[in-house]
């Protein structure tokens, strides 16, 4: 589908790559030391291409620890990478975020029992807190962006409480890909679609990501409202085969190739 059939003849700008870090920690944490050192990863991405870094601290430091997000904020902004920091909407990642002040932060939503990010922020459900919960990360100069499932009713609601920047969770679109399941996963993405759209008709940048491979994110990268996609556990584990350099830069190659067969050779 060109960008003439979705009603949009070009892209808004050139699309970002966020590369997530989380599961450099989750190697390094596996033995208790220091190596592999998501710094160290944040700063090879940069070299690499990446338009920021996306670290997410859980409450339960599976993964990033308080340490790596002290160490990636100093020397990110050294670097100019804008480091764009996931959390869930609790007092405790409020304190810390206000106390870094990252360029961006993510609101996602978290439990302690599950594997990984498994659905989108029920902004509808709780929209007054939410309001009251972004307002002073908004007010430190911190771009705020809501992680969300696919649906109308979670956009509008992420709109009315203040939110500039929604991230659309392409989880369900990734696992039908990967378990073969074509209806499904075409049905996934026309929601993707038709969200992104939906979204930026009322004002809201639009970011994407969870699961994103070499194959599933071209589609995603073709919706011209899309200006960002997050990207890491995948990308970490191409790392161990192609090494973390040249899977970004492939995903890159992905991202610009897709952008040009839906919008023309500038589109990139
Ligand atoms: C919010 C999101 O989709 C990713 O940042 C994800 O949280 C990666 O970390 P986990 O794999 O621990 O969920
Ligand atoms: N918000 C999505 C993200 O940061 C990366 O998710 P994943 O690619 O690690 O699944």
């Amino acid at each position: 589908m060109t960008g003439e059939a979705k009603g949009r003849t070009q892209p808004l700008g050139r699309l970002r790559l966020g590369v997530n870090i989380d599961h450099v920690a989750t190697i390094r944490n596996a033995r208790g030391g220091r190596h592999p050192e998501p710094l160290r990863a944040a700063k090879a991405a940069a070299a690499a291409g990446a338009d920021g870094i996306t670290a997410h601290l859980r409450e339960d430091r599976r993964h990033i620890t308080d340490a790596d997000i002290e160490a990636l904020t100093e020397t990110l902004r050294g670097l100019d990478l804008p480091l764009n920091f996931e959390m869930a909407a609790t007092e405790e990642m409020q304190a810390i975020a206000l106390r870094h002040r990252p360029h961006a932060v993510c609101i996602v939503p978290e439990r302690r029992e599950e594997r990984t990010t498994e659905g989108g922020l029920e902004v509808a459900r709780e929209e007054n807190r939410l309001a009251h919960f972004i307002a002073p990360l908004r007010e430190a100069g911190c771009r705020v962006s809501i992680f969300i499932a696919a649906d109308e009713r979670q956009i509008e609601a992420a709109a009315r409480i203040g939110a500039p920047v929604i991230e659309l969770h392409t989880g369900a679109y990734c696992e039908r890909d990967h378990d073969g399941d074509l209806a499904g996963r075409d049905a996934e993405l026309e929601r993707l679609r038709r969200c992104a759209a939906f979204a930026h008709g009322l004002g809201l940048e639009v970011h994407a990501g969870h699961g994103l491979t070499y194959e599933t994110a071209g589609p995603v990268a073709a919706f011209p409202e899309v200006m960002e996609l997050n990207i890491g556990h995948f990308l970490v584990g191409e790392a161990i085969f192609s090494g973390l350099d040249s899977a970004i830069r492939r995903m890159r190659d992905v991202m610009d190739r897709a952008r040009r067969e839906a919008f023309g050779e500038g589109a990139a």
